[in-house]
């Protein structure tokens, strides 16, 4: 073979290697976010390593220092900080559902992920011509599957312009933004007023929030007397050990890569509710058996993990992706390994639901 022949061999197998790599491989899980689309939110390009570096260090001190009354108060600020870095990442890597669901033997991610959506429209028994909030909706894959199931008009809130922008998009793009808003605003304030909605859910949400009082405050304060409240909660369970560093090392994990100001008992949440004013319906942890375990796709996506590692690594240097990226994804990586530590250990679970109902009548 001539030399110039097999050059452009080269040169053509080079390219399509890297047409598939960044085009294929690179796929999000949904279609609509690619690899060379990855921003950081509504971060300047600039800017993203240095956000980075003010997030770490903010959420990987102790959780006693950042709840402190002074800096709980910063909690919002950084956990939007936190969405700005993440978001694009989660659509490409994850689905635009940004939680985690029991693995169902013979079904999809996508349908688990959908069925236990569904299981929440299904525990506030949603209809059409109902009102219903979404307390913290990211970019809106539940509140779709929701609004759809259901029938019922969802208004979801997040504390992060970027995600509204997106899940705007995607609710025209899906042909539901007749039946799903969105809303930025912080869900310990929320700019809805007092008995306003039929039914509220939040999914994977009130973990950011430094005190589970306030929100279930808010949320019980815009229901209508007698409606539905259900939620899927981060917390440790009955089997962590404080005195286990190995399970402190991996809960400490869990909150620093995921924006936690500090995980609550599983015994707590009742309670909390409880206070606020809510009858508590039903309390359990849907991870227990016989569900299958939420873990097993973020340990099955390890070789993915690493392809998207190389793929921000090479963006980087082409200066497609902004200069911080790749220390996002280590982040991550870290944190996908800190949760199925949490999931296989049994101490973690990110879907203890609790199911309350605003009384009829609200005591003085
Ligand atoms: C509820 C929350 C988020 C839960 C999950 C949606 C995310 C938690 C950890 C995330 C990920 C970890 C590893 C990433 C991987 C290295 C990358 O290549 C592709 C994306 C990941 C799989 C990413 C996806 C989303 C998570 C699973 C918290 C914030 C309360
Ligand atoms: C892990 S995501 C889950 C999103 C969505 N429930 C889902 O399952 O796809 C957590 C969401 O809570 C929102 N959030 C966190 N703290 C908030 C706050 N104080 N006010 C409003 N939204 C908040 C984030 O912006 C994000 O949209």
């Amino acid at each position: 073979m001539e030399v110039s022949t097999a050059m452009w061999t080269a040169a053509v197998v080079g390219a399509a290697v890297i047409y598939w790599f960044v085009w294929v491989m690179g796929a999000a899980e949904v279609k609509g976010k690619r690899a060379v689309n990855l921003k950081m939110g509504s971060i300047t390009r600039d800017k993203v390593q240095d956000k980075y570096k003010q997030y770490w260090s903010f959420f990987r001190r102790p959780k006693e220092d950042i709840a402190a009354a002074s800096d709980g108060d910063k909690v919002p600020v950084f956990v939007d900080t936190f969405y700005n870095l993440v978001t694009d990442i989660y659509e490409w890597g994850w689905g635009q559902s940004f939680h985690f669901s029991p693995s169902l033997p013979g079904r999809s991610h996508r349908e688990a992920t959908r069925l236990h959506e569904e299981r929440a429209a299904d525990l506030i028994a949603a209809r059409p011509g109902q009102r219903v909030v979404d307390v913290g909706c990211g970019v809106g894959g539940p509140m779709r599957a929701i609004a759809a199931h259901s029938g019922a008009h969802v208004v979801g809130i997040t504390i992060n312009e970027y995600q509204v922008a997106r899940a705007r998009a995607h609710n025209r793009k899906a042909g539901l933004h007749d039946r799903c808003e969105v809303i930025c605003g912080n869900f310990l304030e929320m700019p809805f007023a007092d008995a306003s909605f039929d039914g509220a859910y939040s999914i994977e949400a009130t973990c950011h929030a430094p005190r589970l009082e306030d929100v279930y405050r808010e949320v019980f304060r815009v229901l209508k007397p007698g409606a539905l409240y259900v939620s899927y909660e981060w917390v440790t369970t009955a089997l962590y050990r404080e005195d286990d560093p190995r399970h402190v090392e991996t809960i400490r994990g869990i909150e620093a890569g995921n924006a936690l100001p500090g995980l609550r008992a599983q015994h707590e949440v009742a309670a909390v509710a409880r206070q606020v004013g809510f009858e508590v319906v039903e309390d359990r942890d849907l991870a227990l058996l016989p569900a299958g375990s939420w873990w097993t796709r973020l340990k099955m996506g390890r070789i993915a993990y690493w392809r998207n590692h190389l793929l921000v690594s090479a963006l980087t240097a082409l200066r497609v992706a902004p200069k911080g990226v790749v220390e996002v994804h280590e982040m991550l990586y870290e944190t996908a390994r800190h949760l199925s530590d949490g999931g296989e250990t049994g101490i973690f679970t990110p879907m203890h639901m609790i199911l309350c109902r605003k009384p009829l009548v609200t005591p003085n």
